[in-house]
């Protein structure tokens, strides 16, 4: 087992270039199955473990994938398999997003049930009424999902219940191949799904809308290759805002585009942190004292949950009473108890966390719950009085390139090491192109 140890302190300082989405990236190589001719070729990869994930998933199912410098090619024009085995979707639950392109592009997909995970049951209903719409007959058993249509799926009006990120991708993705026009209402409007549009696009499909409330695609009969470069990842962008401002420092996030960062630099600001847009990124100046805010996550434009976590970091050390409210997922706050751990006067209420800072932050050993738990631990532990050491590294390995070392560079005191003899080691992340 690996631990990251940080010894809090130093103000960070400098510049950090943040990667591709993770948010992004999936769903784009899950859609590289729709182009039965050419090749995709996807830039701006980041090598995370979800990464390495859903390329064997599409490996598994038949289409040629190579991984090298930030690079994907996918060549899905082969005869592919229909079915998602359990192995990979318990890694990772995004491997569910192949579901829409194999109905689309077989007639037929099995994908294994996801199951809950760390920060909620994460039901995948929205997806499948969506299937349904389109004719397709959707039944559970046996722990898989299976989705048929007889014959082409067919265009169709969708109200999701709730603007699910995965069920617009899943849906979108499906409709593309579909016969007719699909008109889908309360979407998701994140940037990750402008992002996928504009790579189907790119392919040959016809979405128009995506990044309002409505989307609007109308099918054609066949989609090519084609080549896309990945937006930058804008909560690995946050979690680096986050950093400088914890510590009073004053960085440079390369590669943040404020545009879809609107949220959460609305609420730093209101704690009292500086910011200023420079040509190739956003510069972050933290204050000596921060101010408590009230926080409450929603689907985008709202504050995201992905960056919930780190923002009670955040205002674990600013100075009076916050309040975080949970709005998407029903259980995503594991992490309090390890805030606990590190002295943090903080309470769960319902849906909701009370905290009053600022804390006498202490170090301790903490276990990641999640991935954005993850980043949050060693956010504190970057102010924490003496020594922090974090566990289950899988999870940030999941969402982070070599966090630590894009930390340490900024001057950070922290270190990645194996936990029994605690010297320094190399995270997965960091071995260039295991697949190559
Ligand atoms: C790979 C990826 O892009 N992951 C992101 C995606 O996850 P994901 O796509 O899973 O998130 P959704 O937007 O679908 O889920 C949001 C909420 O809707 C519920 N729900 C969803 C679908 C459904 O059919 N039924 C249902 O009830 C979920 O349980 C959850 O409570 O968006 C989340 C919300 O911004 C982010 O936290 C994740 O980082
Ligand atoms: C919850 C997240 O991801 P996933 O949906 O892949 O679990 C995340 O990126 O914070």
């Amino acid at each position: 087992m690996e631990k990251i140890i940080v010894r809090g302190g130093r103000r960070l300082s400098g510049s950090v270039k943040v990667e591709g989405a993770k948010n992004a990236v999936l769903p784009v190589i899950a859609a590289s199955l729709l182009a039965s001719d050419g090749k995709s070729v996807i830039r701006d990869v980041p090598t995370l473990s979800d990464v390495y994930t859903i390329n064997e998933v599409l490996r598994y199912l038949n289409a040629d994938v190579t991984f090298k410098n930030n690079e994907v090619t996918v060549d899905a024009s082969r005869e592919l398999k229909v079915e998602a085995p359990f192995e990979y979707v318990r890694k990772m639950r995004a491997s569910v997003l192949v579901m829409g392109s194999l109905l689309a592009r077989n007639g037929r997909a099995r994908v294994a049930l996801p199951g809950g995970c760390a920060i909620g049951s994460r039901p995948i209903d929205q997806h499948l009424k969506g299937f349904e719409a389109m004719g397709a007959t959707v039944k559970v058993g046996n722990g898989f999902i299976e989705a048929e249509s007889n014959g082409r799926l067919h265009g169709a009006k969708i109200y999701l219940d709730f603007p699910s990120v995965g069920a617009t991708e899943n849906i979108m993705m499906a409709a593309t191949l579909a016969q007719g026009t699909t008109i889908i209402e309360n979407v998701a409007k994140e940037p990750e799904i402008v992002d996928l549009a504009n790579f189907l696009n790119k392919m040959g499909a016809k979405v128009r809308g995506a990044g309002t409330g409505t989307i609007r695609i109308e099918g054609v009969d066949v989609l090519f290759g084609a080549d896309h470069t990945i937006i930058p990842d804008r909560i690995e962008a946050g979690t680096f805002m986050v950093a400088a401002a914890i510590t009073g420092g004053n960085v440079l996030v390369r590669g943040a585009v404020p545009e879809h960062l609107t949220s959460l630099i609305a609420k730093m600001e209101e704690m009292g942190v500086m910011f200023e847009e420079e040509a190739d990124g956003l510069r972050v100046i933290g204050p000596e004292k921060l101010k408590a805010v009230d926080i409450k996550t929603m689907p985008h434009p709202g504050f995201p949950t992905d960056m919930q976590s780190q923002m009670m970091a955040l205002l674990l050390h600013a100075n009076g009473t916050s309040m975080i409210t949970e709005t998407v997922f029903e259980n995503r706050f594991m992490h309090v108890e390890e805030f606990r751990r590190m002295n943090a006067d903080i309470k769960i209420e319902g849906r909701s966390v009370i905290l009053n800072g600022p804390c006498n932050l202490q170090g301790a050993e903490v276990a990641a719950t999640d991935l954005r738990a993850a980043a949050a631990l060693i956010l504190t532990g970057l102010v924490a009085d003496g020594v922090t050491r974090v566990t289950e590294l899988k999870h940030l390995d999941r969402g982070y390139v070599d966090f630590h070392q894009k930390l340490a560079v900024l001057g950070a005191d922290i270190e990645r090491v194996s936990a029994v003899e605690e010297t320094p080691s190399f995270p997965k992340a960091f071995v260039a192109d295991l697949n190559a």
